[in-house]
């Protein structure tokens, strides 16, 4: 049962402000505690991330797109400016040009201002297009990103476990790396369909003004160009959906392999370490040149057959038209011509960021749809208080079909305030239990129950604030050492005075008061900075901090030194008093202190007798599971 995740330092800053700086005096025990019940949830753009059925990729993001309505709209009225500068600027600059040897003063003073006025506006038009158009992707892949990630986390414990899972480096990937490249191709997309569509209107106005006839012989090439952008645009998207699983690759692999950094040097691992992110680097370095390839190819040929056109288009204009409009007639008929080239570009060009972005949206999607296996009864009730009465009622479970039972019919009752003790050779099932009692997994069959209530009957937020789980794997953030022990009340406030009784209770309180800001000195990722039995000293303070009616306590198997040793043992003495605990237990000190013992092993379990655990108080076979 291993978890490591960091808070970002987003994350830290939203937490700070709820440390609470004047402590509330507020007795331990007996009490147990009892947070808010309804904590005011987040409110999502989209309550559901499914994407509607047949929509395509980018479809999806219309709820997103709507809430920005307002900058959206501002960025275009912009560029409708921009382009209505524009429209008066080129028969001006026609005007000048054909002119430019019989120019005179008082034309340059009369007309000279109102061109400078025209070139101001459209270049402040333009700025102000863009800063709200990015304001307008950010924002929505803003929201798109939180409701991810709240989906990621609401996500059923099987989702990240065993062999189908997606690893965590992928999904840090996908909300990361994946949405900034949907925030700019929806920038690129809302800063090019409008304003280019509204150029090429105007553009293509003032063209046919001039001359109908060879306005509708110039337009006959776009369908050519669409034609040929979408082809191309099909197989960037392909390209594109190899390269962004290349990256997710090597994402995952260092997620994996930078936390374990420790191992791969005692292990003097770091060549083949290296040789094994080379490999993976080589295969995203020849899919992202493909895709790069691609993207650099695609102007070049739109550009090329659009020239082609023109120059087609120039040769036969000067043999149709001859006589038929004057010189500045053709200066701005030219320019409007050329004018045109940009945004018809840039609409052939948004397509295909829309192409090569359609493969990221779909994979930040896939997060978040999903039907989940453990889901909240509708009915479910809250549980104020808990006295602690657990009961596995027949339970059987296995974590996929074709793999034989893990729990085989299974019934344990362990009565309010009772200890005990689950051993059993590794792979029996022991963590497997917890698991089921936490609801992170449901029961194929047979029932648990918590004070006689069948747990899928309980709020799930309500039934794991009364469950702690001090887990062998100690989870710590990067934060705080108050913010780690106060963890459960990071929304709310973390009320300093339990934190430090906490720190006493758990035999802390003298290592941090040592650390150079103590409680509010920070640990570094994952505790870097505590040795091991200060780090279990601290998920033991967070654990009394937490208050929990029942406890779950998977024994940490790596011993520490005597004195560490006898600290962590008083430590969690202090928390296991008055309280339901369920220890999967490691050690002959720590089955000797249970009111009863189970030996767990395929699924059956078996009660020990006392006489039985005497006689094999110095087998240290006990540790390793291999009682009976
Ligand atoms: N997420 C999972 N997906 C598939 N199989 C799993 C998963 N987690 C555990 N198992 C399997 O379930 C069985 C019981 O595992 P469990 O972790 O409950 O054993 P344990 O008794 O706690 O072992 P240990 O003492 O070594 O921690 C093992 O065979 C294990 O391989």
């Amino acid at each position: 049962m291993s978890s490591s995740l960091l808070i970002s330092p987003h994350y830290k800053l939203l937490l700070k402000p709820h440390l609470n700086p004047t402590p509330t005096i507020e007795k331990f025990r007996p009490f147990h505690f009892c947070p808010p019940l309804n904590p005011k949830p987040l409110t999502p753009i989209s309550s559901s991330l499914k994407p509607k059925p047949h929509a395509l990729p980018f479809q999806s993001l219309e709820p997103y797109l709507l809430s920005q309505s307002k900058p959206i709209l501002l960025g275009w009225l912009c560029s409708a400016i921009s382009a209505f500068s524009l429209s008066k600027l080129v028969p001006k600059i026609g005007q000048f040009s054909s002119n430019l040897a019989h120019i005179e003063l008082t034309t340059l003073r009369n007309e000279g201002p109102l061109l400078a006025a025209l070139v101001a506006a459209k270049m402040v038009a333009c700025y102000l297009q863009q800063a709200f158009l990015w304001e307008a992707a950010l924002s929505a892949v803003f929201n798109l990103r939180v409701d991810v990630f709240g989906k990621v986390l609401e996500r059923d414990l099987g989702f990240f476990e065993g062999g189908n899972g997606v690893s965590a480096g992928d999904i840090a990937y996908r909300v990361t790396a994946e949405a900034a490249d949907v925030a700019s191709t929806v920038f690129f997309l809302l800063n090019t369909i409008v304003p280019s569509t509204l150029r090429v209107s105007v553009m293509a106005m003032q063209m046919f003004a001039i001359s109908p006839v060879l306005s509708l012989i110039s337009a006959a090439v776009i369908p050519c160009m669409a034609l040929v952008i979408a082809h191309l645009g099909e197989r960037l998207r392909k390209i594109s959906k190899k390269a962004n699983l290349g990256i997710a690759a090597l994402a995952a692999y260092l997620n994996e392999v930078l936390p374990a950094i420790l191992f791969v040097k005692a292990n003097n691992a770091e060549l083949s370490e290296r040789s094994r992110f080379q490999r993976l680097a080589h295969i995203n370095l020849s899919n992202q040149l493909k895709k790069k390839k691609m993207k650099a190819l695609i102007p070049q040929i739109t550009q090329a057959i659009y020239l082609g056109a023109l120059f087609i288009f120039c040769f036969g204009s000067l043999v149709v038209s001859s006589g038929s409009f004057d010189g500045s007639g053709m200066v701005s008929f030219i320019t409007s011509l050329v004018l045109l080239i940009e945004p018809i570009q840039g609409i052939g060009q948004a397509y295909n960021e829309l192409k090569q972005v359609e493969p990221a949206i779909e994979r930040i999607y896939a997060l978040g749809s999903y039907i989940p296996k453990v889901r909240q009864n509708p009915d479910a009730i809250p549980l104020d208080c808990v006295a602690g009465d657990v009961r596995f009622a027949d339970v059987s479970f296995k974590y996929k079909d074709n793999t034989p039972l893990v729990l085989d019919r299974l019934n344990l009752h362990v009565r309010a305030g009772e200890t005990v003790a689950l051993v059993g050779p590794s792979g029996g099932g022991k963590t497997t239990l917890a698991k089921l009692l936490l609801r992170l997994y449901d029961p194929l069959s047979g029932y648990i129950s918590i004070d006689n209530h069948n747990i899928q009957h309980i709020r799930l937020d309500s039934l794991r604030r009364h469950i702690c789980l001090v887990s062998q794997d100690i989870t710590l953030f990067s934060g705080t050492v108050a913010e780690n022990i106060g963890y459960r009340d990071l929304m709310t406030h973390i009320d300093m005075e339990r934190v430090e009784l906490a720190g006493r209770l758990a035999n802390a309180d003298e290592f941090i008061r040592m650390l150079p800001e103590g409680y509010e000195t920070n640990i570094g990722a994952r505790g870097s900075i505590l040795s091991g039995g200060q780090k279990q000293r601290l998920a033991i303070a967070r654990a009394v901090y937490q208050d929990p009616s029942v406890l779950i306590l998977d024994e940490a198997t790596s011993a520490l030194d005597s004195r560490s040793e006898l600290l962590v043992r008083q430590a969690l003495q202090r928390l296991t008093e008055n309280r339901t605990v369920l220890v999967i237990a490691h050690r002959p000190e720590t089955v000797m202190m249970a009111d009863r013992v189970f030996h767990l092993n395929e699924g059956k379990l078996q009660e020990l007798t006392r006489s039985f655990l005497m006689s094999s108080r110095e087998d240290t076979s006990l540790s390793t599971g291999l009682v009976i």
